[in-house]
């Protein structure tokens, strides 16, 4: 019988503007004693995939229980925000400071990390990635009520299929 690694099970995704971060913040995660495992869905530096479909590919597998975070890079880190943030149940944010990173994650319980390669240093980048790893959502807390809210506006907006 195999026994599985504990620990987050995260996506890594990027346009071609985040290929240096993506590929280093892989390697990051890959040596981090709390990650489980790390799937890079691209995109390489030879690929053209505009950001919104990485993003989305990614947020797909969050929502769908397949990882239980992505980390999305872009030149700003907005735009994978904004797509992954497109599929239901995803909570994306991009933040590029300790104290963002860290209420991203206890305040709003989001799942998906993104950073603009073109806005923050990569040993700063680093740094976050290691500290994010640090968080997990107490669904006890007072934020859980919040999040609760936000979710509770998305069936609205959901289509039914
Ligand atoms: O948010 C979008 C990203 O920064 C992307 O990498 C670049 O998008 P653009 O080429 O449309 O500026």
């Amino acid at each position: 019988m195999t026994q599985e690694k504990a620990g987050f099970r995260i996506v890594v995704g990027n346009d071609s503007a985040g290929v240096e971060y993506k590929n280093a913040l892989k390697e990051l995660l890959e040596n981090d004693p709390r990650v489980a495992s790390v799937t890079d869905i691209g995109v390489g530096p030879d690929d053209s995939r505009a950001y919104p479909h990485v993003a989305v590919d990614g947020a797909r597998m969050v929502a769908n229980g397949d990882a239980d975070r992505a980390l999305l890079i872009c030149g700003t880190g907005l735009g994978v925000a904004i797509a992954a943030n497109k599929v239901p149940g995803i909570r994306a944010v991009t933040a590029h400071d300790s104290y963002s990173v860290e209420r991203s994650v206890l305040s709003n319980n989001a799942q998906v990390l993104t950073m603009g390669q073109r806005v923050i240093g990569l040993e700063l980048a680093k740094k976050l990635v290691t500290e994010w790893l640090a968080y997990t959502f107490d669904e006890n807390s007072a934020s859980a009520e919040k999040v609760d809210a936000i979710c509770s506006y998305e069936p609205d907006y959901t289509k039914a299929s």
